[in-house]
């Protein structure tokens, strides 16, 4: 590796751990400048670019997180029955911009049902949903066409805004590899790995720059890799002001979520 993609990998590595820009820039010039007079390799002169990011970052903490904004979606009091099963009694929500909720509990408890509520797909039988701004949803599952390339979703979602196919496919290609995923290619969409569809969902649901993003569970069959950059992504979606909503079972992530609504006592398997 040499200086100048030692010195391009540092700065994705401060990015990736969300030191403030101002810091980071400062950080890489003054590597450069040592790099440069001292003239040897940069890993023998400064280590391994991440754990040289890893001290920086630890030493200086991250960039400061933007206060959260308005509200933009507010759900209040849903209840939710299907004949006689109640699924969900008197849920509410309310997420500003720059946060992230989770909605977690025991399976069946009704998360799908909430956030397909909060998405207008599911009609509520009391309560309200307010939500300001535009709106992107990724399902659980489904949402993606099988006999169209992934380039084509691209187009499709940017033909709904107005933007030409060449921007939107650069877009969607660009979004993708976020979550590490070269979407460029000529493979129909029914061939994809399970894990690569859902990278498909979820990239299509970013990319029409929604205000609130409702997310169901979008990782499923996503490689560790994949999944740590998820996380990562949501922080920054969150950090630009996007209000998400996470379905999520792991709870050992909920350390990266401002908000939890459990659902589980919200509904406890009642019956009217
Ligand atoms: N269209 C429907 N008609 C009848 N019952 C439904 C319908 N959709 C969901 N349900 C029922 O509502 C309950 C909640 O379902 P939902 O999918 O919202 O739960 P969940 O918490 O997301 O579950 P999981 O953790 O397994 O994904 C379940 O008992 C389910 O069978």
């Amino acid at each position: 590796m040499n200086a100048d993609e030692w010195l391009r990998t540092l700065a994705a590595e401060l990015h990736q751990r969300r030191v403030a820009a101002d810091a980071a820039r400062h950080v890489v010039v003054e590597a450069a400048t040592h790099l440069r007079e001292d003239g040897r390799d940069p890993w023998l002169v400064l280590g391994p670019p991440g754990e040289y990011a890893a001290a920086i970052s630890e030493s200086i903490g991250p960039a400061p997180r933007p206060r959260p904004g308005p509200v933009r979606l507010h759900a209040q009091g849903i209840t939710k029955r299907y004949g006689r099963h109640t699924v969900l009694r008197d849920a509410s929500l309310t997420v500003r911009a720059g946060q992230i909720a989770a909605v977690v509990g025991a399976n069946g408890c009704g998360k799908s049902t909430f956030l397909r509520i909060c998405a207008g797909l599911v009609s509520l039988d009391t309560g309200q949903v307010t939500v300001t701004g535009r709106l992107g949803y990724c399902p659980q599952q489904g949402g993606t066409a099988d006999f169209l390339l992934p380039d084509e979703h691209f187009v499709l979602v940017g033909a709904g805004r107005g933007v030409a196919r060449g921007p939107a496919r650069r877009a969607g290609r660009t979004a993708a590899r976020q979550l590490g995923w070269e979407a460029g290619g000529d493979v129909l969409t029914r061939h994809l790995s399970g894990g690569t569809r859902q990278k498909l969902n979820l990239t299509m649901s970013t990319l029409s720059e929604p205000d609130v993003l409702l997310l169901d569970e979008p990782y499923q069959g996503f490689d560790h890799g994949t999944y740590v950059n998820f996380w990562d992504q949501l922080a920054r979606l969150r950090d630009q002001g996007k209000a998400i909503v996470v379905v999520t079972h792991l709870l050992n992530q909920l350390d990266r979520v401002d908000l939890v609504l459990d659902l589980t006592a919200a509904t406890r398997g009642e019956r009217a």
